[in-house]
């Protein structure tokens, strides 16, 4: 190993590794708390951009960029990943894995990448198409990569991996389309599968089955597990980790079951959804070592909503009650604020960080007091749940400020109608398979219950106090789907905005001390480093991830669209470089062909919409400002075009599939008429405007 690899002892220290940024974290702690102090509430005023870079893809940029001894690491969409000078902004090299384009169907939530991992002198990166690739950190060449889940299974790979001692962990995502949740542990020297770890029964566990595992069957119900069956159970570990050296334990975040609808997952004698589905939306802790299951925390018991677990897990001593406690803290989707002991899991306090109305809260031993109007698996009635799908508070990370004490979160309410689908079927190729009717309320999209929840799309900075469980102070920003957090010792708090910002707060009480005008909405996490001294701040900027190509579609008639730049933005006082002018945005005339289908046709085309489309291109065909808005395509009046892009293929290799082995070429065609009456309706709004 060089002089400047990291190794077990650089990982244990990283949080006084002040210069650099070596884990997705930052420590393993996972607390994004630089004590650099340089930028501080006096100096900011004078920080500047250093030097920037534009990204070669449109799609989704989530990541954290790493910085080792002067050089910048960062992934982006598509898990490319980009090295650079860190002080000058010289590109080192850049390696692109090259995920075919039509992985992207797979994808519930973007294209996105959020991390590479460090070990040795070698990087770690985990591909959108389910592979773990280790990388030569001086020259991007690699030097071993293998498939670590079932490619012929919609799993895919968005999150960082994390290391422990020279053990490589990764999970994956997929839950919307049929898999089993697992996460693994390689060699990072030889690749070796070390043990992996599925975080829902199988539907075959006998007495020689883990332990764990034959605990969590027994709360699953009707027996409809199964690969054969296509129903995978989901929880998936597609985002967060942590790791507390001291008692030696891995911490995951468990996502959401699948399908969404326990009626059909975890079906009781009467077909109504039955038990609480372990390890569904829980928190785990592991050995790194083995894989052992030491304790579980379930946060939604019979989690119906897409609730995940997933969220960032962060970890810190507090003085609770008087008592020094090792606990472990998440926001998970469902809006509770959580605070565990981490050596046993138990439970300290779960409060409402956000509006919430599917539980009125948390009992004394930690389990939700549930509202039964909106137990949609077992009402079998459409009901508009606070959170929704998207949860009060995604992957974006939060940060942790010791001196504080307090946790910010980057939060946002979103409610969503969840209509319990009647005769649904899982459909393992394609489509978003939630077992929920999608399409329920989408005609048109600015009446009825859409009015009702736009009315509650905010997006909040929360400074959150764990210990006496609320905000001490509260940033109000224009909408859903901010940035991700940064503290430092500067007494400063970084955010990036859906409103095309990049803020500096004070820690302390909020007051925004500086703002930069990003030319994009941003969804990353800024990280802070030092070259020769200097200290620097540096934010992946763009649009993109699960809200922007969904739900955001929406707005877009509303307000202005959020802009969609991907950049590196890296800052440093006295800095003096420009942006490019900002361009205009340009977009396609709203010019349809008249709509003469049937009303019957038209139904039946959106709820295949619904299924096989929205998750991309936007409930109600609306688009958005990162993937294609159907409405203004130049095919819709071509019906052999558009069977040759839907059904066909022709536009694989850029991620829009054939449909063909779940639609035929009638369905097809009535998505086409679909889309030619929302563009209609929507025409006509515009006059009207
Ligand atoms: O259930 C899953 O397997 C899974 C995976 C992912 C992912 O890997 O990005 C997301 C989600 N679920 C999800 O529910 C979600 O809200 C989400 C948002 C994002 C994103 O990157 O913006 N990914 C995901
Ligand atoms: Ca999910």
């Amino acid at each position: 190993m060089s002089e400047d690899g990291i190794d077990a002892e650089r990982l244990l220290n990283a949080q006084s590794d002040d210069a650099n940024w070596i884990s997705y974290g930052r420590n393993y702690e996972e607390q994004r708390y630089s004590p650099l102090a340089q930028v501080n509430a006096e100096t900011v005023s004078d920080l500047g951009l250093a030097w920037f870079d534009d990204m070669d893809t449109a799609r989704g940029q989530e990541a954290t960029p790493l910085v080792m001894d002067g050089t910048l690491y960062v992934t982006t969409a598509w898990s490319k990943v980009k090295a650079y000078n860190a002080a000058t902004g010289e590109k080192l090299w850049e390696y692109d894995p090259e995920v075919p384009g039509e992985t992207a169907v797979k994808a519930c939530c973007d294209v996105v990448n959020r991390g590479v991992a460090a070990w040795g002198d070698h990087l770690f990166l985990g591909t959108l198409d389910g592979r773990l690739i280790k990388l030569n950190r001086e020259t991007g060449a690699v030097a071993w990569e293998k498939a670590v889940v079932d490619q012929e299974k919609s799993y895919t790979i968005t999150g960082a991996p994390r290391i422990v001692d020279g053990k490589v962990f990764i999970g994956s995502g997929g839950a919307e389309f049929g898999v089993r949740g697992n996460f693994a542990a390689f060699d990072a020297g030889s690749g070796e599968e070390l043990w992996r770890f599925y975080t829902v029964p199988a539907g075959d566990e006998d007495e020689n089955s883990p332990e764990y595992l034959q605990a969590a069957a027994k709360t699953w119900s009707g027996n409809v597990l199964g690969s054969e069956s296509g129903i995978g159970g989901g929880g998936t570990v597609w985002d967060a980790m942590a790791y507390d050296p001291e008692l030696d334990l891995l911490y995951i975040g468990v996502g959401n079951g699948s399908p969404w609808n326990r009626a059909y997952r975890s079906p009781g004698e009467d077909g109504t959804g039955e038990g609480d589905n372990l390890y569904l939306s829980s928190v785990i802790a592991v050995r790194p070592e083995t894989g052992e299951y030491v304790w579980h925390y379930q946060t939604t018991p019979g989690e119906t909503w897409d609730f995940t677990a997933t969220q960032h897990i962060m970890l810190a001593d507090l003085e609770i009650d008087g008592e020094q406690r090792k606990v472990l803290m998440q926001a998970p989707k469902n809006g509770f604020f959580y605070v565990l002991d981490r050596e046993t899991g138990a439970f300290i306090s779960g409060d409402a960080y956000v509006p919430v109305n599917w539980a009125t809260g948390i009992d004394a031993n930690g389990r939700p007091i549930e509202n039964p109007e909106t137990r949609i698996d077992v009402t079998g009635k459409p009901a508009i749940v606070a959170p929704g799908a998207l949860g009060g508070h995604n992957w974006h990370p939060m940060a942790f400020h010791p001196g504080e004490g307090l946790v910010y979160i980057p939060a946002f309410e979103a409610a969503m109608m969840y209509a319990p689908e009647a005769d649904w079927k899982p459909d393992p190729k394609r489509g978003f398979n939630v077992g929920f009717d999608l399409a329920a309320g989408d005609l048109p999209p600015d009446e009825g219950f859409r009015t009702e929840i736009a009315g509650t799309l905010k997006g909040r900075l929360i400074a959150w106090d764990p210990v006496a469980k609320k905000p001490r102070w509260t940033v109000e920003h224009p909408g859903p789907w901010n940035g991700g957090l940064l503290a430092t010792g500067g007494n400063l708090v970084f955010q990036g905005t859906a409103g095309s910002e990049f803020n500096a707060y004070n820690a302390a009480t909020g007051d925004k001390l500086w703002s930069f005008a990003a030319q994009t909405g941003v969804v990353a996490p800024p990280i802070t480093y030092t070259v020769d001294g200097e200290q620097y701040v540096a934010v992946l900027a763009g649009w993109g991830g699960a809200y922007a190509i969904t739900v955001d579609g929406d707005l877009l008639k509303r307000k202005a669209p959020v802009r969609n730049v991907s950049r590196l933005l890296v800052f440093k006082l006295g800095g003096t470089a420009q942006l490019p002018a900002e361009t205009d945005m340009v977009q396609t005339p709203l010019d349809p062909p008249p709509s003469r289908a049937s009303a019957d046709v038209i139904a039946a085309g959106g709820k295949s919409y619904a299924r096989y489309c929205a998750v991309c291109h936007a409930p109600a065909a609306v688009g958005s400002t990162v993937l294609p808005d159907l409405r203004r395509s130049g095919a819709l009046v071509n019906p052999a075009a558009w069977q040759n892009i839907v059904h066909d293929g022709a536009l694989k290799d850029r991620g829009m599939v054939s449909f063909s082995e779940s639609l035929s070429k009638e369905e097809v065609d009535a998505i086409r008429e679909f889309v030619i009456f929302r563009a209609n309706q929507d025409k006509v709004m515009a006059s009207e405007q």
